[in-house]
C-alpha cells in the first residue's frame, strides 16, 4: 500500500554515451585535441538509437567526436532533437604535454596495473589531473540535475568523463569509477534520486553495448587506433 505521507522523490535519468572510436590518432594520446571519430558501423548506432529514450534533453562536450556520434545516432533512426547543449565541462581530461605522445610507450612507462594515464592527483604538464576533471564534471552534473530535474538526459561524452560520473554515482569515489571499462558508443545509465534531505544515485547499467546481441555483431566496434580487418571483427 502506498504511503501518502511519504515525501515525493524526483528521479533524473542520465544516459551517457561514449563517442565512437578515433582512428586518426596515429597511436598517440589525444585528450582534448579535437579529433574526428569513425561512425561507419551503422548496426552499432541502430542498436543504441533503439534503446535511448525519445523525450530526452541532449548534452555533449564541445569536442566534435561527441557531435559526430550524436549525429550518427540520429541518422540511425533516433528522431533528431530540437537541440543539443554543448557543455565544455564534459570534455575529456586535458592531457597537456602528454597529448601527441605515443600512447603505448607512455603507458608502458607508468606503474604496472595502472587504470588511467596517471595517478588521479597527478596533473599532466600544462594540463589537468583526473581529479581536476572529476571536479568540473561533478559540478556540471549537479547543476544539470537541478536544471533538468525529473527528465531523461542523454549526454554524449568521453571515457574519462563517464568514469567520473560513475565515481560520483558510487557515492563520490573517483578511484572506483576508474575500475569500470567504458567502451566506444556504450551506454551507461545513472539515475539521480532526489527528495527532501535526499540526494543519491542508482546505477542501472554501465558500459551496455546493445549491438552485441545483433546477429550482425561480427561488426562490433573496435577501440581507438587504425581499424583491424580480420575475416570477422570478433575473430
Ligand atoms: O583517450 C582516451 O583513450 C579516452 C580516455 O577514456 O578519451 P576519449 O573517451 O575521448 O577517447
Amino acid at each position: 500500500m502506498s504511503n501518502p505521507d511519504q515525501p515525493k522523490v524526483i528521479v533524473t535519468r542520465w544516459w551517457w554515451v561514449r563517442h565512437a572510436p578515433v582512428r586518426s590518432d596515429g597511436g598517440n594520446i589525444y585528450g582534448q585535441a579535437d579529433i574526428e571519430c569513425d561512425t561507419g558501423d551503422t548496426e552499432v548506432f541502430e542498436a543504441v538509437a533503439k534503446m535511448l529514450p525519445r523525450r530526452a534533453v541532449w548534452y555533449s562536450s564541445h569536442l566534435k567526436r561527441t557531435h559526430q556520434t550524436a549525429a550518427a545516432i540520429w541518422a540511425a533512426g533516433f528522431p533528431k532533437p530540437d537541440g543539443m547543449t554543448q557543455e565544455p565541462a564534459f570534455a575529456e581530461q586535458h592531457l597537456g604535454a602528454w597529448q601527441g605522445m605515443n600512447r603505448a610507450t607512455f603507458l608502458a612507462s607508468r606503474p604496472a596495473g595502472s587504470t588511467w594515464f596517471a595517478d588521479v592527483n597527478e596533473p599532466a604538464p600544462g594540463g589537468e589531473s583526473y581529479m581536476d576533471m572529476y571536479t568540473r564534471v561533478c559540478r556540471a552534473i549537479v547543476r544539470i540535475n537541478t536544471a533538468e530535474a525529473g527528465r531523461d538526459v542523454i549526454a554524449v561524452g568521453h571515457g574519462g568523463v563517464i568514469k567520473c560520473a560513475v565515481g560520483l554515482a558510487l557515492g563520490g569515489q573517483p578511484d572506483r569509477g576508474l575500475a569500470f571499462d567504458i567502451d566506444n558508443v556504450s551506454v551507461t545509465r545513472l539515475d539521480h534520486v532526489a527528495g527532501p534531505g535526499l540526494s543519491t544515485w542508482r546505477l542501472p547499467m554501465v558500459n551496455q553495448q546493445p549491438w552485441i546481441a545483433d546477429p550482425r555483431h561480427a561488426a562490433m566496434h573496435q577501440q581507438a587506433g587504425p581499424e583491424v580487418r580480420p575475416a570477422t571483427k570478433l575473430a
